[in-house]
């Protein structure tokens, strides 16, 4: 069975995806399924180099230290199919009306869920300013943050739904009555 909606959340590293998806998770309990592209990419990662997946899958350095290696290996892997992680992801998703993307990062990863989803999708961009970023733990990574696996939406301007994450951010309420606003005109 298809969801009845799926938001995609797309924004650089460390402005919040994790934890605003995390909250939205809170909300919605079990009428939602929280989707990580990452995780196939890194399922295949530990499996291939005995690593710890947990720690992989969560916010500390320890993801960061294999971070470069896996944009590497996965971008091959998309040359070949460009929707192969957001089929795997998706396949690995329970069957719930409302699943949440938290990492979508390339305009293909987009036009994967459009063509496969159609109707369904809506996608929302979360920002924040460098400062607030920093203050989270991001610093710049040559090769990280300057490929397309960061970049590669900074341009798209068809988001749904633009929330910020930085120091101006509204109330956490707020920022989630706007999902829910979003979900509920579907
Ligand atoms: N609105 C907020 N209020 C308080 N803390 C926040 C807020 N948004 C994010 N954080 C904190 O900032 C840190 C980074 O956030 P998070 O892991 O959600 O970012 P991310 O976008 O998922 O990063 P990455 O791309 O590196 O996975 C976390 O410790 C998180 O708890």
């Amino acid at each position: 069975m298809t969801p009845k909606v799926i938001i995609l959340f797309s924004g650089k590293r460390k402005c919040g995806k994790d934890f605003l998806t995390d909250h939205l998770k809170t909300r919605f309990g079990d009428e939602c399924e929280i989707i990580k592209i990452s995780q196939p990419i890194k399922s295949h990662w530990a499996k291939e180099k005995c690593l710890n997946l947990d720690e992989l899958l969560s916010d500390g350095e320890y993801k960061e230290q294999y971070r470069l290696d896996m944009i590497k290996w996965s971008d091959e892997m998309r040359e070949h199919d460009y929707g192969c992680f957001c089929k795997a992801a998706c396949q690995n998703a329970t069957d719930k009306p409302i699943w949440i993307v938290s990492d979508i990062r390339r305009q293909t990863d987009i036009q994967w869920f459009k063509e496969n989803y159609g109707h369904l999708i809506k996608t929302i961009r979360l920002k924040a300013d460098e400062e607030t970023r920093k203050e989270r733990g991001f610093k710049f990574k040559s090769g990280v943050d300057d490929v397309v696996s960061e970049c590669g939406l900074d341009d798209y301007s068809e988001w749904d739904l633009i929330i910020d994450n930085g120091k101006n951010r509204k109330t956490l309420d707020k920022q989630l009555s706007s999902v829910m606003a979003l979900i509920n005109s579907l």
